[in-house]
């Protein structure tokens, strides 16, 4: 029998995701037209022998999260259960705080998955590979190829290239290590366990040796790269399945747009149902892209609205004659009036573009002549300007008619009555 833990974090996490991450926790943000976890629990639902799916974080439950629960249980029909950390305990100090629950029936083993990761997740590929490789209790990490300069943001792994045996394992080097990064994608046997335990009892012993601030003692965290991977690496004990299939992080709301395009890539094999049709609506679509409903159009043929490529649809969404939207996500409850043009943009739940304004973003997707670029997750600021992204349009923003938003940030509940550039608005 088989388990899978999804890691989706906490508040505190996603911060490169403001303002999108005030009204729904990051790993319910859509993408590709459906919240980013079902992904995940749709790939592992599909494993045979798969029991239960946990998610563990350090997010309060909320609606929202026990909503989508309760409809992914009914949908997948699988066990489905949030287990809420007490503080941030690290990507393995969660694992380990519920060890009980993920041991409990006897899984021989659990996938574990960082939740703001996108991918074909190749989990019976990589069940497989655990069956032909190392001993029974040894550990798989999924990896992908990066190039050189790109390999320095992710867990960089050098094997042995003829059994696949990690030999060297480090976190976000200073300096180039390796070309394959870890996907944050695992299989573990429950023999984690012991390593985690090692690492803990250390823990425990120099905390108290501290003094406890304000009478309490820190919770530390453990983290699976760091203090596990590295210590196992060399000891026959980790191995790494590469894919060539596709995968990306999901860190800011750029990485969305481009997480959504590969989703949507995919969509006419996977979920054809997902994408939108010509008869449909009535609208032109220049290649795939989503809608969760038909969107409220009902304008002659010849002012059709040009949607896609790569657009994502939400519920409720009105669209007006002559609009045209590429490369973007609108959520539910948007309005977007006639003849406004929006590129690169995020548009926040319930939010108003005028008539004939443009709103527009700078994408940052990955170099398409390197085939081993990744997305980088930029910092909101470069040499303290802000760096030029996509445009996000927090909720309920207003954008009055012929105006100009370019590059921008818009918190949620504006009402503009200008242009802007490069800007903040708060
Ligand atoms: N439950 C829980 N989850 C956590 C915690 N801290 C992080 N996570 C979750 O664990 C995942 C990893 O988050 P980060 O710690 O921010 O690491 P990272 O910068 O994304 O790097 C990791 O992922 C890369 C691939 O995307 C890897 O290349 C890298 O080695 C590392 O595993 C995310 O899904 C995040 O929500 C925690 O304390 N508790």
């Amino acid at each position: 029998m088989l388990k899978a833990v999804i890691l989706i974090g906490g508040p505190q996490k996603g911060t490169r995701f403001r303002p999108l991450s005030f009204e729904v926790p990051k790993p319910l943000f859509p993408v590709a037209g459906v919240p980013m976890l079902q992904h995940h629990i749709e790939a592992c639902a599909k494993v045979p022998n798969m029991k239960e799916i946990l998610l563990i974080g350090f997010y309060q439950p909320n609606e929202e999260l026990t909503r989508f629960l309760f409809t992914s249980q009914q949908e997948f029909k699988i066990t489905i259960r949030y287990l809420q950390e007490y503080a941030a305990l690290g990507t393995g100090g969660g694992l380990y705080h519920f060890r009980d629950q993920i041991l409990s029936g006897g899984p021989q083993a659990f996938f574990v998955l960082n939740a703001d990761v996108c991918s074909e997740f190749p989990l019976p590929e990589m069940l497989a590979f655990h069956q032909e490789h190392g001993d029974p209790s040894s550990l798989v990490i999924l990896g992908t190829t990066a190039n050189r300069t790109q390999s320095l943001n992710y867990g960089c792994i050098v094997e042995n290239e003829e059994t696949n045996e990690v030999l060297h394992y480090v976190e976000k080097p200073g300096t180039f290590v390796s070309d394959i990064i870890n996907c944050g994608i695992y299989l573990f046997t429950p023999d984690i366990f012991q390593h985690i335990a090692g690492v803990f009892q250390k823990n425990q012993q120099d905390i108290l040796l501290e003094e406890p601030a304000n009478g309490w003692h820190r919770a530390a965290a453990i983290r699976l790269e760091q203090d596990i991977f590295t210590a196992l690496a060399g000891q026959g004990k980790l191995y790494v399945y590469k894919t060539l299939s596709f995968w990306s992080q999901i860190k800011s709301a750029g990485s969305a747009i481009y997480a959504s395009r590969l989703y949507l890539n995919r969509y006419h094999i996977t979920h054809p149902e997902r994408l939108a049709c010509n008869q449909d609506g009535g609208y032109f679509i220049l290649t795939v892209f989503h809608v969760q409903q038909p969107p409220l159009i009902a304008i002659p043929t010849s002012l059709c609205p040009q949607l896609g490529p790569n657009v994502s649809i939400g519920t409720g969404v009105t669209i007006g004659a002559g609009v045209r939207v590429r490369e973007s996500i609108i959520l539910h409850g948007a309005s977007l009036q006639d003849h406004c043009c929006v590129l690169n943009c995020i548009v926040g739940w319930d939010s108003t573009i005028g008539k004939w304004a443009r709103v527009e973003g700078t994408p940052s997707d990955p170099n398409p002549n390197d085939p081993y670029a990744k997305i980088d997750s930029e910092t909101l600021f470069r040499d303290s300007k802000l760096t030029p992204s996509i445009t996000i349009l927090g909720c309920n923003v207003t954008i009055p008619s012929e105006v100009i938003i370019l590059n921008s940030i818009v918190l949620p509940h504006k009402d503009l009555n200008r242009s802007f550039k490069n800007q903040i608005i708060l």
